[in-house]
């Protein structure tokens, strides 16, 4: 994050030199046969420093890496001054540059274990405490609605990294949630999703949950707009609103001007970036669907990650690890993707989650100086649960034109051990079964042995599987609060790690302005064809043809 661009460490000239001299020979097969110990050196078991249940298995060996390539890596990230960086950030500078703001999303979850200085900081244990009263009262039912009936359906209004945090963590720590409670989470600007949602709930026992930062975002105000007014179809009197709504935001005048009281506002600061904010009020949904203590363990559990990412040296610091040897990939190999495949229903939202946390962050072309870099930033993050991606794209993971480094993630043990576990012992079959397909193939010896002779030339080769793609596998013994909490701020330290080598900043996003613009023009367009002036012929086009046809 020094802002200068990567290209020019010596480090990564040394790699791109051994990439060019040394990756035909990177084969994995090789690789492990030449080590018989190259499990034991390449993997790591990260333990909680305060609570050893907390755990889980970090497997890189399966990587296209040598010791020596590793160590270069990880000169790359010395020669970034990462732990500079990385130490600015948990002191509170202001290495959000071009919003000058500091990225203190650890403080939210610090319990005053590091010394942090920045305005706000010393007011989170407040926030939280007042997040556990609100919470308690919701799930003990002494909360009640306006007609004295206690709450049953909560729907958190948001978007972005109001909405996805959320959404991710409910989901996966559905197993702790209070099973007489619903969850919904509205995010989209399509009437459907909001009146799709309000079909579900019951006015006297629905609490709205409006998340927005900045409390200003087109969608969010929307569609809180139109469940207010859904709101008061029933509930008539404005006064009940305040039974009914409360808000999650750094901005009070503006939540105060959409009529939510004052006491039902659970306030953050701009240091807590929108993708680094379900530690924060952001998290109220989460605190009442799984209740605080789990939310708190949630905190503790990302808080001993920070731990870790703060000191352990760089050779045995797993975010940093993983980040490095994505770059290799990303910068030398050429890979364009990222998939996220866990393999664990709960944790179905995870590359949804991370979509944002690492395309918000790291898609960015220019370096924190302003030069335009050489060289490829943030890949593309997709995924999907296991085994269900298995049936559809792994097929081209596995033989397609493209090298698709991939993270398997599963738990151990299932919250749902039905059938003596037989579904999970299949499940993790798949699990170990996929990564060890994807490293070592299959040849076309193994092909032609297996079909006999006769069998065509053309269908030994397209049942080759040339492997030497490679994963990460992370094993952890049970899906808990506090190692999702871990996983998560692993990945986001990994983001971080892969932006500060990058030299870009990796707390804006610039990037999504642009198209809000355009449409804020368009939208008072829209009404009239003579209307629709100062574009392009195609976006004329489109929108003349929308005209034509729509009916209102
Ligand atoms: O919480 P807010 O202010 O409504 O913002 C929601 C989202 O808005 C988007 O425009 C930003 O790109 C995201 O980073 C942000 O999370």
């Amino acid at each position: 994050m020094s802002g200068r661009p990567a290209s020019e460490y010596s480090a990564w000239k040394k790699l791109q030199q051994t990439y060019d001299a040394q990756h035909a020979r990177l084969i994995l097969k090789d690789l492990f046969a030449q080590d018989p110990n190259r499990f034991s050196k390449f993997s790591e078991e990260y333990v909680d420093s305060t609570d050893k249940n907390t755990t889980f298995l970090l497997d890189y060996s399966k990587h296209l890496i040598t010791q020596p390539i590793l160590d270069t890596l990880l000169s790359l990230a010395r020669e970034a001054e990462l732990e500079n960086y990385r130490d600015k950030m948990f002191a509170g500078e202001h290495i959000n540059t071009s919003e000058d703001r500091a990225v203190l999303h650890v403080a939210l979850r610090n319990f005053d274990d590091f010394k942090i200085q920045e305005a706000g900081v010393d007011e989170v244990s407040a926030v939280l405490a007042h997040m556990k009263e609100f919470s308690e009262a919701i799930r003990s039912g002494s909360w009640k609605g306006y007609t004295g009936k206690t709450i049953n359906t909560i729907v958190n209004i948001g978007i972005g990294g109001s909405d996805l945090g959320p959404v991710m963590v409910t989901e996966g720590l559905k197993p702790y949630a209070k099973r007489d409670l619903t969850a919904h989470f509205v995010s989209n600007i399509d009437g459907t999703h909001i009146a799709e949602t309000l079909r579900l709930c019951d006015p006297e026992r629905t609490l709205f949950i409006i998340a927005s930062k900045t409390f200003t975002t087109q969608e969010t105000i929307t569609n809180a707009e139109s469940a207010r007014d859904w709101f008061l179809t029933a509930a008539k009197d404005k006064a009940h609103v305040a039974k009914h709504f409360v808000a999650l935001s750094t901005n009070t005048k503006a939540v105060t001007e959409f009529g939510i009281d004052k006491a039902n506002m659970f306030a953050f600061w701009d240091w807590v970036g929108g993708r680094y904010s379900l530690w924060s009020a952001i998290g109220l949904s989460i605190a009442i669907y799984i209740g605080y203590d789990n939310f708190e363990q949630l905190l503790k559990g990302a808080h001993g990650m920070d731990k870790h990412f703060k000191e352990t040296p760089l050779e045995k610091n797993l975010p940093v690890l993983m980040a490095v040897i994505g770059i290799w990939y990303n910068d030398f190999y050429g890979a364009q993707t990222h998939a996220l495949l866990p393999y664990d229903q709960y944790l179905h939202k995870f590359a949804d989650y991370f979509q944002q946390g690492d395309m918000e962050s790291n898609g960015k072309f220019v370096t924190k100086g302003g030069q335009r870099v050489d060289y490829q930033t943030g890949p593309i993050i997709w995924g999907a649960a296991g085994t269900n991606g298995q049936h559809s794209f792994y097929q081209l993971v596995h033989q397609g034109t493209k090298l698709i480094p991939a993270d398997f993630l599963a738990p151990a043990t299932s919250h749902n051990p039905i059938a003596n576990s037989k579904h999970h012992r299949i499940l993790l079959s798949n699990y170990f079964a996929q990564p060890e397909a994807l490293a070592f193939g299959k040849t076309e010896q193994e092909v032609r042995k297996e079909l006999g002779s006769g069998a065509s030339e053309a269908l030994v080769k397209s049942k080759v599987f040339e492997g030497n793609r490679p994963s990460n596998s992370i094993l952890f013994p049970l899906m808990t609060p506090r190692t999702l909490g871990a996983l998560i701020a692993l990945y986001e330290h990994k983001i971080f790690t892969q932006g500060v080598i990058w030299g870009i900043n990796s707390f804006d996003q610039m990037g999504v302005e642009l198209g809000k613009v355009l449409a804020k023009n368009i939208l008072s367009q829209l009404n009239d064809p003579s209307d629709v002036t100062g574009h392009d012929s195609s976006t004329t086009g489109l929108i003349h043809y929308y005209q034509k046809h729509r009916k209102e």
